[in-house]
């Protein structure tokens, strides 16, 4: 049970699939989106045809992640639609399915809790001083509306994935803050299963010109998070954005256990490749920690998802996870 005081790290064995890349946001660090109506919809077929040689890999996460139609638009139900089909799809075909397509209604958030075995949305930075400069024409980055759907994931008891952007304009305390937020909404619910640390890093297409987050200090703040969540919260951090062995082991002994969804390629960072399983094991062994798969969803979580969800998940838990984490 004690997972976090044995020597193991956990990643889940992923695929990302992209309803979307058209965003109405513009954040300045964004090098994912495309203009709103130019870029075409992942139809249900092509899912199909994506996701059908995937069955008989050891993949067992399909991350939905996507740009976002405007609320208001007379696009959005269509679009929300996609992403439910897509989720549904990738259930029916053996997958369990977490959706990331930025800000949600109650109502959405509901319906796709039928279909997602945990979802997630990162909080980048609750410092108003944001909306600016990197989020001055992102609508949907606005604090207290991110804070609303993490505390309506509570309400609806969603396993939850959250975070922090770092190095976009914050200040050291500003960071403390958000992971503080996060803290006192878990208090409440008991719903974040993980915070990911998410490094700043400089792609080809975005506009915000900064430098990256220095890695090195990425240690440091991991312990300090450490110190702030409460230790049910598993640290996430991206491998393939903490590009030096050491500085990966240095995170590791501050206190980050999972390095999140290792896939082909990181939509979000595509400058960035992913480092590949065989390659971290081969960091971390040396070092005396153990690299394991996970599912999408804690085992603590499995009570909150309907029947015909928790089933799939209680197949998966035994395919893919040794006898020490089940
Ligand atoms: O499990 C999750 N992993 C998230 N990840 C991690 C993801 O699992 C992997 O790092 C890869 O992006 C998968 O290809 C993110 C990574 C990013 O670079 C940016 C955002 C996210 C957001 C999520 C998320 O909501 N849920
Ligand atoms: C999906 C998530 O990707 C993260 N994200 C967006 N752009 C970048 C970047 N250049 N570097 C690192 N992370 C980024 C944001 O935190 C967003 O919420
Ligand atoms: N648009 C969503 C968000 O920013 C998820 C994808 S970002 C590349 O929260
Ligand atoms: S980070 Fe997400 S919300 Fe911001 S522009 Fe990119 S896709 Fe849109």
């Amino acid at each position: 049970m004690p997972i976090n005081n044995s020597r193991i790290v956990t990643y889940s064995p992923a695929y990302t699939i992209v309803p979307t890349y058209e965003c109405f946001n513009r954040c300045s660090y964004c090098n994912f989106r495309s203009e709103p109506g130019k870029s075409p919809w992942m139809s249900i077929s092509d899912a199909e045809s994506i996701l059908k040689p995937l069955q008989s890999e050891r993949i067992c996460e399909i991350l939905i992640l996507s740009g976002e139609v405007h609320p208001h638009s007379p696009r959005r139900q269509a679009w929300f639609k996609r992403i439910y089909d897509l989720s549904e799809l990738a259930f029916s075909m053996g997958f369990l399915p977490h959706t990331n397509a930025g800000l949600l209604s109650f109502e959405e958030m509901q319906k796709l809790k039928r279909v997602n075995i945990s979802m997630g949305l990162m909080l980048e930075q609750l410092t108003p001083t944001l909306l600016n400069s990197v989020h001055r024409h992102a609508p949907s980055k606005l604090p207290e509306v991110r804070l609303q759907q993490l505390q309506r994931a509570g309400e609806l008891q969603i396993p939850f994935t959250t975070g922090l952007l770092l190095g976009i304009g914050e200040t050291v305390n500003d960071g403390w803050e958000t992971l503080e937020a996060i803290s006192d909404l878990h208090q409440r619910y008991h719903h974040i299963q993980e915070v990911i640390l998410q490094p700043h890093s400089p792609g080809h297409q975005q506009t915000f010109d900064a430098p990256p987050f220095n890695p090195h200090q990425l240690p440091e703040v991991i312990a300090k998070a450490r110190q702030i969540l409460p230790s049910d919260i598993t640290i996430q951090i991206p491998p393939n954005l903490v590009k030096d062995d050491c500085w990966l082991l240095a995170c590791i002994e501050a206190g980050a256990r999972d390095l999140g969804g290792i896939g082909p390629k990181d939509e979000v960072n595509p400058d960035y490749p992913h480092v590949q399983e065989q390659a971290l094991r081969e960091i971390l062994q040396p070092a005396g920690w153990e690299l394991v798969p996970r599912l999408p969803v804690y085992p603590q979580f499995d009570g909150w998802l309907s029947g015909e969800l928790q089933t799939a998940v209680k197949r998966w838990r035994k395919t893919l996870t040794p006898v020490s984490l089940v």
